[in-house]
């Protein structure tokens, strides 16, 4: 296997009319490491995110995963090469049941296709069967197996966001995009998430986490860029990052005193 890292962003740069949210970014995510993107309100964490994961285009800069130029691609595209992303705000169907919302997140990633799917086909029946042990397999990872067939919208909000990790993994990616997964999670659950999130590298998964809370990525993530105002302002182990006089300026400083 290649020791290329499995996805390298250089000189990403998104700007909104006059207003840069995301100025020059550079960073890599090496296979098998947890990356965590940090930083405080505003700094452009999302807008970084949502250009990686192909919800917009940059204004320049490029995406490689695995070496593949990927950059302003599709997120379905993107999914089908082996890079899945979750949601910050939920985007589950909340009359669906859980195990009906990994598996129709499945299908948009692994389809023989609407004509497969009319003549109800050899290869469509096989790739059912396949969607849906895949789907019991990811519900059964993030705990929620015994929860399979009950309303998204009857789940608690935790749950909700383990559904969310649930869908993405269902793709099987290579690489896991976490949008503030523990956004709105109480301590127990942050905790909870923490182990999952190393379950999922156990299993050969890379991880781009982005996050506000602090717990979480010191508890998490091998390495940490940090970004204000757009602008990459640190990056390192989370034990050098949390020393950076820089960081603490702009971030710790502010989480120590609200802490
Ligand atoms: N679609 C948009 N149009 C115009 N400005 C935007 C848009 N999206 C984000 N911005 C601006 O870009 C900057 C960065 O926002 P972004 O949401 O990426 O930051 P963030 O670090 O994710 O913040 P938070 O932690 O509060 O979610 C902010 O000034 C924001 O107002």
């Amino acid at each position: 296997m290649s020791d290329r890292p499995i996805l390298e962003v250089v000189g990403l740069t998104k700007s909104f009319g006059g207003l840069t949210a995301v100025s020059d970014v550079s960073l890599t995510v090496d296979r098998g490491e947890i990356l965590g993107v940090i930083g405080p309100n505003g700094a452009g964490k999302t807008t970084f995110f949502n250009v990686i994961a192909g919800s917009m285009p940059p204004t320049s800069g490029t995406v490689h995963f695995e070496g593949t130029d990927c950059t302003g691609m599709r997120a379905d595209h993107m999914a089908r090469l082996g890079m899945t992303r979750t949601f910050q705000i939920t985007s589950l169907f909340p009359a669906l049941s859980a195990f009906d919302n990994v598996r129709a997140a499945t299908y948009r990633t692994k389809s023989t296709g609407w004509i497969g799917s009319i003549m109800r086909s050899a290869a469509y029946r096989s790739e059912e069967a396949a969607v849906s042990d895949s789907a019991m397999e990811a519900l059964r990872f993030v705990e929620l197996d015994k929860r399979a067939h009950v309303m998204a919208d009857a789940l608690s909000y935790g749950e909700q966001r383990r559904l969310e990790i649930a869908i993405a993994l269902a793709a099987e990616p290579r690489l896991l995009l976490l949008d503030e997964p523990a956004a709105g999670m109480n301590p127990e659950e942050g905790q909870r998430l923490v182990g999952m999130i190393k379950k999922i590298r156990d299993r050969g998964v890379s991880i781009l986490l982005v996050e506000h809370h602090m717990r979480v990525v010191m508890g998490v993530c091998d390495r940490v860029v940090v970004i204000d105002h757009g602008i990459k302002i640190a990056e390192g182990a989370p034990s050098e990052v949390v020393n950076n006089p820089d960081v603490i300026r702009v971030y710790l400083g502010r989480e120590a005193v609200s802490a």
